[in-house]
């Protein structure tokens, strides 16, 4: 497969979105946006539900067509040269288009074939990209038995195994339960070490744990763009403040003396341990209120557990370039997932290679894959008649 510095590629960009507008009907889901991602980045499209990330995701994989604007992918015009952005764009959907009665191997040949990689290497390929996504132990399982993170581990496989150079990732992890969403993150870092990658989200932590930027959009337009350290000064300069931990339960009589306190504009408790209680305080003159919390007072005052600046969290980077709101009032429900959560053991029975296999046709995807299913059928028709055909979905 060829890379975008062989192609015809002609700037240093992986991606280049410039004034991208798509109408439904009379309906505006994308007002002009415009972005550029470099080789080698990973950023998070984070956005309330209905915001526009899908939309922009299925016009960069040549899914959608445009109403305006223009994006190149690879160095390709997605409306031009659709065919060579194909070949160089991976794409997990919102609904992994899966043949559910599939054996993982034969899914993950047949893929290979449309996606144009040589006969000789498909065997190469599929073992690549099982031992990157782990799905070593399931590649003899027919996909209708996979639990939902495995099935998403064969949606990532599927994306790669052609070895495309961008890899749009349409909401990765919904649907997981916290271990899959860790394990999954995790593929995507590591596939992240080598390929672009652009996935999209509405779960706040996820750009944290994985991202090197995050573009923000929201009804249809990019509200912000830039690395998180970046977005977290910028939040930190819009909302300072300190964060104090006490002993004890909270109380009305600390929440009003903090209140009180000299620069404090603002309280708001922020939950707390068992036997302590926990406050954020806005204050414009961080200096003047450590010094009047530090002085104490009689009455009120007690033990002070902790004293630091307060971290600028991502609800209020979203609050910030958003004003917090979402299309039809959503919220953003953010999933924290703890890092020390243990990790799913892999599906336990091995089935051999060698079931029936099942033929691959639209008939054997449900209704919302139809349109992928259709573009893989365009795939298809697109491989290069140079490649030696191969039968599919044998045992
Ligand atoms: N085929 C369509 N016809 C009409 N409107 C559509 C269509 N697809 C999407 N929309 C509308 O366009 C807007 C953007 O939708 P899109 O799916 O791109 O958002 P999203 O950010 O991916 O949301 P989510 O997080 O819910 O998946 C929404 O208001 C949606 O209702």
């Amino acid at each position: 497969m060829e890379t975008s510095s062989t192609s015809g590629a002609t700037g240093a960009e992986s991606i280049v979105v410039e004034n991208l507008q798509k109408r439904y009907g009379d309906f505006e889901a994308l007002s002009g946006i415009s972005f550029s991602i470099k080789p080698g980045e990973i950023v998070g499209f984070l956005g309330p539900n209905g915001a526009g990330k899908t939309t922009t995701m299925k016009i960069l994989t040549c899914f959608m067509s445009a109403s305006g604007g223009s994006a190149r992918v690879a160095g390709f015009d997605v409306q031009k040269d659709s065919t060579e952005v194909r070949r160089r764009v991976g794409y997990l959907p919102e609904n992994v288009p899966l043949y559910d009665e599939m054996i993982v191997f034969d899914y993950l040949r047949f893929v290979a074939e449309l996606r144009g990689v040589a006969k000789g290497r498909r065997e190469e390929r599929i073992r690549a990209v099982a031992e990157l996504t782990g799905l070593g132990q399931v590649m003899g399982r027919t996909i209708s038995e996979l639990s939902k993170g495995y099935r998403q581990r064969v949606g990532l496989a599927q994306a790669i195994i052609h070895e495309p150079d961008v890899i749009v990732l349409d909401e990765p992890t919904t649907g997981l339960d916290p271990n899959q969403i860790i394990e999954i993150r995790d593929v995507i870092k590591t596939i992240g070490k080598e390929k672009t990658i652009i996935f999209s989200t509405h779960i706040l932590q996820e750009v944290t744990a994985v991202c090197d930027r995050i573009i923000i959009i929201n009804r249809g337009q990019i509200v912000a763009d830039g690395s998180l350290h970046e977005l977290e000064e910028r939040v930190a300069n819009a909302e300072p403040g300190l964060v104090v931990r006490y002993e004890g339960e909270a109380t009305d009589a600390l929440y009003a003396w903090l209140a009180g306190l000299a620069g404090v504009e603002g309280v708001a408790p922020v939950g707390g341990r068992p036997g302590s209680c926990t406050y954020r305080l806005k204050t414009l003159d961080k200096a003047t209120t450590r010094r009047a919390l530090l002085a104490g007072e009689p009455g009120v005052a007690r033990e002070l557990l902790e004293l630091r600046e307060a971290e600028p969290t991502l609800e209020a980077i979203f609050r910030l370039y958003t004003g917090g709101e979402t299309e039809e009032g959503a919220s953003l429900l953010s999933v924290p997932v703890s890092a020390s959560a243990a990790s799913v053991k892999g599906d336990e029975v091995v089935a051999q290679r060698g079931e029936a296999p099942v033929e691959a046709s639209a008939e054997n995807l449900n209704a919302s894959d139809a349109e992928v299913a259709e573009s893989m059928a365009e795939d298809a028709a697109a491989m290069d008649e140079t490649s030696e055909p191969e039968e599919v979905s044998r045992g």
